[in-house]
């Protein structure tokens, strides 16, 4: 990728937890020379200090990027000291669950071109997907460098606006997450019937990750993949049996699920 502006005007960090670390080593691994990012966290990583980017060091005077890495909790300690980048041409870019662009904007001023975006952790290993969109001050050109950034650690989608934000947060921001928990459950299933546990952590692991990666080769419809392991009266069919129920399988349990994440997504909005 050209980093272009930031690498001459720099990119500051503003939390540099797991999420931020996720991004940064993209766009390290991307091209992105480390002289140009400005980390700030009160408790970097071993990780983050070995990366030779600055670590609570004096800030570039004119940032290109600011990109908003902190817990949704954290941002009324940790944005202000950040205003004095609002209403210029700094183009801050928040991954934070919940918090509103209105929020950004009462801190940084209406003039500030803001860009909310969701990622997700897989862009540790360039697989992610980023939801983004801004505010009524981001130009196409600001929307164009937040893909490119977020390009760099996985696939971009634009929303029609914020309103999509929670739902798409429920699924693929927070949805890593339920794809480990099928892992840890179906390991402990396989225990159940009588199999080690590390053999059946083994089996359930690379059953998700060759599942994951043929979903994402294959040219086939999820559905598809599906139907291609069910043989007519087999074993799939008996356990798809129970996983597709209307009232008890897999969709109610995810509606259910989802749901709740992205209610806790408008509360941390409020
Ligand atoms: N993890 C994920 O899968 C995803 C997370 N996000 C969003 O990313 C953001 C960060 O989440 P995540 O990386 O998981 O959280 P982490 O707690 O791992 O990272 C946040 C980092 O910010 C630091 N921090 C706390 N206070 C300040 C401050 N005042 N100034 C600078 N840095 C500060 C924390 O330090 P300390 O630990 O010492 O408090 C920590 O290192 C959240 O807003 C979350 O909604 C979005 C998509 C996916
Ligand atoms: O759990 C959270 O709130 C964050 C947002 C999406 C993933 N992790």
């Amino acid at each position: 990728m050209d980093f272009g502006k930031i690498s001459e005007r720099g990119l500051v960090l503003l939390g540099c937890g797991k999420m931020g670390s996720a991004l940064l080593q993209g766009w390290l691994a991307g091209g992105l020379s480390p002289d140009a990012v400005y980390v700030i966290d009160p408790n970097p990583s071993d990780w983050v200090l070995a990366q030779a980017v600055h670590v609570n060091q004096p800030l570039p005077e004119n940032p290109a990027v600011v990109l908003v890495a902190v817990k949704p909790q954290m941002m009324g300690g940790a944005l202000p000291q950040l205003q004095s980048y609002g209403g210029g041409n700094t183009l801050f870019v928040s991954v934070a669950a919940g918090t509103l662009i209105a929020s950004y904007e009462a801190v940084l001023g209406a003039a500030t071109p803001i860009v909310r975006t969701m990622p997700n952790t897989p862009a540790a290993v360039g697989r992610g997907i980023t939801a983004i969109c801004g505010n009524a001050h981001t130009t196409a050109a600001h929307l164009d460098t937040t893909q490119a950034l977020m390009s760099a650690v996985g696939q971009v989608v634009r929303l029609d606006g914020e309103h999509q934000m929670d739902a798409v947060t429920a699924v693929s921001g927070s949805g890593p997450a339920y794809v480990f928990h099928l892992i840890e459950a179906l390991a402990a299933a396989g225990h159940a019937q009588g199999l080690a546990p590390d053999l059946a952590m083994q089996l359930a692991r690379a059953t998700v990750c060759g599942a994951g990666e043929l979903a994402y080769q294959a040219s086939e419809t999820a559905a598809q993949l599906r139907i291609n392991v069910t043989s007519p009266g087999g074993t799939t069919a008996a356990a798809l049996e129970v996983l597709m129920d209307a009232e008890t399988g897999f969709p109610p349990l995810l509606r259910r699920a989802v749901q709740a994440a992205a209610d806790r997504g408008r509360e941390l909005g409020k």
